[in-house]
């Protein structure tokens, strides 16, 4: 709803008051007409400030409604009528004006914001774009430049930009409300006609064709197939060259194509499962409601590697001071001096003052830890070498210490063993870049207890990341349902694919990066290294073992040729693609000739693989494996697994995530496929379709939402 209060010198106060976030639901539609009109009535009133409750103007359209039939007064002539008020109207920004939010700021006359306040129309991270006349206004007030980036990205901007930029009119440091209580005083009684952005003109370059092909250029690299983007640059593309009117109209129309789209649909879905997360559960009862996290005060790394710098690195700026571990003085003063450049460069960066940072201390000595509350260990992927690390700090940490491990797939189970306390070992599964990545996979093993999830969870809150709770298994979720993705892609190349052309699939469907590309930047040696500990390959290949089979399954020994060969990726200046420029792929005609060799010595009968075949037989393979997940227990919804994927694993964000997308898809349809590509591949286990898709199938295909309840409890490994 919308409170109205009328205040000492002539001045209407309007607040607008739904908890959280103070989003423009039906009601408070209806009660914004409702008190606008009251005080554009009141005779003793002058001008009138909009604010919003509990230090939040507003969080935009009510995204819950998205989903039923729209009820209420529609918010374009709500604004257009506040937009027409003769007394001026003043917005009071605290906390965020996002989306509708910043619409509504936007038809009001003036905008005074805290300093520490938020802007943005971010609809376009919604499968949407600004359809309250944001795409018409933003660009007649800050230029179609500016407005372009604002609308395409759909990013934050904070308050000292906002004023540079001409969005809001004033920032303080002090009371936003008293400010504009002051500021309407000044203006009352002025004519409004000039505040009125519908009026105005919006600023636009000479060569406005060429900056919107910009535009669609950056839109492509970064969310390539994503339709609302694409449609934002068509909305400013009228704002620019047509009347308000007119572009109105053509606001509209582009919103009501995207509003019924099947990606809009995705990006809510993801808006929504991404909180949904937090909210964790487990058989036994346990839950974030009524398990208490222990309080976080120092924590400490193991390990300055990769991972270990960029977890360090992210503790700190969350405030939280770091004891960081090395084995010796070298590697010791090699991460030292990467993590403090990479803190000077986060720092200046977002703005952060060093008070801020956690200090981070350096050692050798793994005694400096006895009072640590938690430790998060990233030392090499090998089970003998953390064993011994978990058990030499049990005897040196204080017993309540959570003993966190970044292991990408190992036992937890295994590695709690050498604990003295099990019950608080727990896997927290960063990824790669660990300050940059959001997603952590927070790994409850058989033994570890709630109180180490909350920790976990908690932890991962402030750190900025999105925590997920998921069972001990090989791999966990995410790495597990990458290897038949992987060992597809291998297969197309056996069978008569190029690496180019399934990349190029993958990235048409939105990855940022096919497959190939991504082992080439992350070096082909990583999984090498693994296969030969699994004795897929390398010493402990049983002699005599044939070179495409291993335990009666197909596998393809293409990868570790490769590596053999000394071909590790970019690292090497070729891996499945040549570098001879840094970074840039090109295909090399050298792989070309070796696959056809390779096929003729193996007696394989090259074919053109199609496209949907690509497809299909990457993501449905790693789609069966989530079925699997999820039958055992793994995790514990297929919202969870959309979370991972979209978070972690550049699962792109218009296709909701693995198990969304096989619900848009249809579930007969993935499993009439998957049986297909068995009855086809019998040596390949993995395209047999699970047993959770067929009982899904089996009911009709409920939605998403629906499978939870169908999935048996009793299994759960959380
Ligand atoms: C044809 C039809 C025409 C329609 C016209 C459309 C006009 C317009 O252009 C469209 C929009 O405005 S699109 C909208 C554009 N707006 C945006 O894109 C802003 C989206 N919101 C955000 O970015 C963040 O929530 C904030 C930064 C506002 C707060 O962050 P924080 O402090 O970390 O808090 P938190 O944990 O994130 O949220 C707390 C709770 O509030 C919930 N909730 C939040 N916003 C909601 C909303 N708008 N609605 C409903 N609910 C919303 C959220 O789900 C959660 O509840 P849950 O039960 O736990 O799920
Ligand atoms: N690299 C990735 O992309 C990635 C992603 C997620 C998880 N992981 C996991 O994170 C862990 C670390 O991986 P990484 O890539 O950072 O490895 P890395 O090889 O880059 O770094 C490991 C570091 O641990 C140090 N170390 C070894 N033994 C130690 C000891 N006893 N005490 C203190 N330090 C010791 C080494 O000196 C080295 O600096 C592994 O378990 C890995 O599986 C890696």
């Amino acid at each position: 709803m919308a409170l109205y209060r009328r205040i000492p010198g002539a001045i209407a106060v309007i607040t607008l008051t739904n908890p959280p976030v103070n989003a423009l639901s039906c009601t408070v539609r209806e009660a914004i007409y409702e008190t606008v009109k009251r005080a554009t009535a009141d005779q003793e009133v002058k001008a009138i400030v909009l604010c919003g409750a509990n230090g939040k103007f507003c969080g935009g359209a009510d995204i819950k409604e998205f989903s039923r039939e729209m009820r209420g007064p529609p918010l374009v002539p709500m604004i257009d009528m506040i937009e027409e008020s003769e007394k001026p109207v003043v917005a009071v920004i605290e906390g965020v004006a996002f989306g509708g939010g910043l619409e509504l700021a936007l038809g009001c006359h003036y905008r005074i914001a805290h300093s520490g306040a938020q802007v943005g129309l971010t609809e376009v991270t919604l499968g949407l774009l600004p359809a309250a006349g944001g795409t018409q206004r933003l660009p007649r007030l800050i230029g179609v430049p500016a407005a372009l980036d604002i609308i395409t990205t759909g990013r934050h901007v904070s308050a000292q930009e906002a004023v540079r930029l001409g969005i809001v009119d004033k920032v303080t440091d002090s009371s936003a409300m008293e400010e504009a209580i002051e500021f309407a005083k000044t203006v009352a009684g002025e004519p409004m006609g000039p505040r009125r952005l519908s009026l105005w003109t919006a600023a636009c370059p000479e060569d406005l064709d060429s900056l919107l092909e910009g535009a669609l250029v950056r839109i492509r690299q970064r969310s390539r197939g994503a339709l609302a983007p694409v449609a934002c640059v068509q909305a400013v593309r009228a704002a620019a060259s047509l009347p308000f009117a007119q572009g109105m109209k053509k606001e509209q129309e582009l919103m009501a194509y995207l509003f019924t789209s099947g990606q809009a649909r995705a990006m809510q879905y993801c808006f929504f499962t991404q909180r949904a997360a937090a909210r964790w559960t487990t058989p036994s009862g346990a839950s974030w409601e009524n398990t208490k996290a222990r309080p976080v005060r120092q924590a400490a790394v193991i390990g300055l590697g990769t991972m270990g710098k960029g977890i360090a690195v992210s503790l700190s700026r969350a405030g939280i001071p770091v004891i960081a571990v090395e084995t010796e003085q070298k590697r010791l003063k090699a991460g030292r001096k990467a993590v403090n450049s990479m803190l000077t460069r986060e720092s200046q960066k977002r703005g952060l003052a060093e008070a801020h940072l956690g200090s981070i201390s350096f050692t050798l000595d793994l005694r400096k830890l006895r009072d640590t509350d938690l430790v998060i260990e990233a030392v090499f992927e090998d089970m003998a070498l953390k064993k011994q690390i978990f058990s030499k700090l049990s005897s040196v940490c204080r017993p309540d210490a959570l003993l966190c491990t970044n292991t990408s797939g190992l036992n937890i189970d295994e590695i709690a063993s050498a604990a003295s306390r099990p019950e608080l070992v727990v896997g927290t599964h960063f990824f790669a870049p660990a300050h940059v990545m959001k997603l952590l996979e927070v790994v409850c093993g058989p033994r570890t207890s709630p109180v180490a999830v909350a920790t976990a969870m908690q932890l991962a809150k402030r750190l900025e990341k999105i925590g997920v709770v998921v069972g001990n298994c090989s791999g966990f979720v995410g790495n597990r349902m990458m290897r038949p993705y992987t060992e597809q892609a291998y297969y197309l190349l056996e069978e008569g694919a190029r690496p180019e052309e399934v990349d190029l699939v993958l990235e048409e469907f939105g990855f940022a990066m096919g497959i190939f590309r991504v082992m080439d930047l992350s070096g082909l040696d990583v999984g090498w290294r693994s296969r030969k500990e699994l004795g897929l390959t390398g010493p402990k290949l049983p002699p005599g073992t044939e070179a495409r089979s291993r335990g009666g399954k197909r596998y393809s020994p293409l990868p570790d040729i490769l590596c053999e060969s000394g071909r590790l990726g970019q690292k090497t200046g070729r891996g499945w693609y040549l570098y001879e420029k840094e970074r840039v792929a090109t295909p090399d005609p050298w792989l070309q000739s070796f696959l056809e060799d390779y096929r003729s010595r193996f007696g394989i009968q090259s074919r053109r693989v199609g496209q949907d075949e690509i497809l299909e037989r990457c993501l449905y393979s790693l789609i069966n494996e989530g079925f699997r997940i999820l039958q055992e227990g793994i995790a514990a919804s297929p919202e969870d697994i959309d979370v991972i994927y979209v978070s972690g694993y550049g699962w792109p964000r218009h296709r909701g995530g693995p198990m969304f997308y096989a619900w848009m898809v249809g579930l007969p349809k993935v499993l009439d496929k998957l049986e297909h590509y068995h009855r086809t591949h019998p040596d390949i286990p993995n395209l047999a379709p699970s047993s959770m898709l067929r009982k899904l199938v089996a009911r009709g295909s409920p939605p998403v939402h629906q499978w939870r309840a169908l999935i048996q409890q009793h299994s759960s490994q959380l």
